[in-house]
C-alpha cells in the first residue's frame, strides 16, 4: 500500500503513527499533505513519513481523509482521477456524499477511529462505499486493525460509532480527569491519583473484555454490603450518571448525523 495521507492532524497523525509502531505499514510508505506548515512538520517527525505541497504530488493508491469534515470538500477536488481508494475518518460524512465528490474509480470506504490508535488501543469501525470492493475492506481491515479494533458494521450505525467510540475517550478523560480531583480531595498526591484512576480504568476495562462477565456482575463483585463502592455507587446514581452517558453518546451520534447534513 502506498498511502496519502490528506490532513496531517490529530487524527490522522494517530493512525499513521500507531500503524508504523505497529509494523503494519513502514514511513517509506506513507507521503502526507497539509496545508498547515506546523501540522505537516509536527506529522513528518512524529512518523518519519514524507510531506508534500499538493495532494497531487503524492505518490498513492491509498487516500486517508482526515481532513475535518468542513474542509472535506475543498480536499477532495485536489484528488487525481486515477484508480484508488480513499478512507474517510470524517464524521458524519457518508459514502454517497464523498463518492459526489471524488473522481470516477475512486472507491471510498468511511470509518470512524479513535486517538487511541496512538497507543495500538484504538477502536473503529468502517463500512464500503459502493465501488469498494473485498480488497478495500481488507485494506482498512489491515490499517485499523494494526492498531487496536477494527470491525465492519452497515453504514447505517455509523453515527452510533462516532457517538460512542469516536468521542468516547473524551468523556473517559473528563471522568479520571474528575475521579484524579476526588484523590486529590481525599488527600493523595495529584500525580499518584491520576495513575491511579487511569490504571483503575484501564484495567476495570481489560477485566470486561477479557472475563467476559457482564459489567453489572463485576460492578457487583466490588460493592460490598455497607461498605465503602456502594455509598460511592448511591452517590453516583442520585447525579444521574448513568443518564449523563447514555445522552451524551446518543447527542454525540446525532451531532455527527448533522455533520453529514441530516
Ligand atoms: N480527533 C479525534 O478524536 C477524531 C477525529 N475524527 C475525524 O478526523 C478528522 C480530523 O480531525 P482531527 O485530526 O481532530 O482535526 P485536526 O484539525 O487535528 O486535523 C485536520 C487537519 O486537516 C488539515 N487540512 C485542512 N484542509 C486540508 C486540505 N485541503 N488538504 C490537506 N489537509 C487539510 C488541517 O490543516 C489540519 O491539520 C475529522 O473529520 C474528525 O471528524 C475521527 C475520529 C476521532
Ligand atoms: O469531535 C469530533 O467531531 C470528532 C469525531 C469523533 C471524535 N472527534
Amino acid at each position: 500500500m502506498k498511502l496519502g495521507v490528506i490532513g496531517c492532524g490529530k487524527m490522522g497523525s494517530a493512525l499513521v503513527e500507531g500503524a508504523i509502531r505497529s509494523g503494519a505499514l513502514q514511513a517509506e510508505q506513507v507521503t502526507g499533505c497539509d496545508p498547515h506548515p506546523d501540522a505537516a512538520k509536527a506529522f513528518a517527525a512524529a512518523t518519519g513519513a514524507h510531506v508534500v505541497d499538493t495532494i497531487g504530488a503524492m505518490e498513492a493508491d491509498t487516500y486517508l481523509l482526515c481532513t475535518k469534515p468542513q474542509h472535506a470538500e475543498a480536499a477532495l477536488g485536489w484528488l487525481p482521477a486515477k484508480e484508488s481508494r480513499l478512507i474517510s475518518v470524517a464524521a458524519g460524512l457518508t459514502t454517497a456524499w464523498i463518492e459526489a465528490r471524488v473522481p470516477a474509480g475512486v472507491r471510498v470506504v468511511r470509518c470512524m477511529p479513535n486517538t487511541p490508535a496512538l497507543v495500538g488501543k484504538g477502536a473503529a469501525a468502517f463500512c464500503l462505499g459502493k465501488a469498494a470492493n473485498s480488497t478495500d475492506a481488507e485494506a482498512a481491515r489491515l490499517l485499523l486493525g494494526s492498531v487496536g479494533l477494527a470491525v465492519e458494521l452497515p453504514e447505517s450505525l455509523m453515527d452510533a460509532v462516532t457517538g460512542l467510540s469516536g468521542s468516547g475517550p473524551a468523556f473517559v478523560y473528563i471522568m479520571i480527569e474528575a475521579m484524579a480531583d476526588g484523590g486529590v480531595r481525599a488527600g493523595l498526591p495529584r500525580a499518584e491519583a491520576l495513575k491511579l484512576a487511569a490504571q483503575t480504568v484501564l484495567g476495570a476495562a481489560a477485566m470486561v473484555l477479557e472475563t467476559g462477565i457482564h459489567p453489572g456482575a463485576l460492578k457487583d463483585m466490588v460493592a460490598s454490603p455497607g461498605g465503602t463502592t456502594i455509598a460511592g455507587l448511591a452517590e453516583l446514581e442520585r447525579h444521574g450518571m448513568r443518564s449523563a452517558f447514555i445522552e451524551a453518546v446518543h447527542v454525540a451520534a446525532r451531532r455527527s448525523a448533522e455533520l453529514g447534513g441530516a
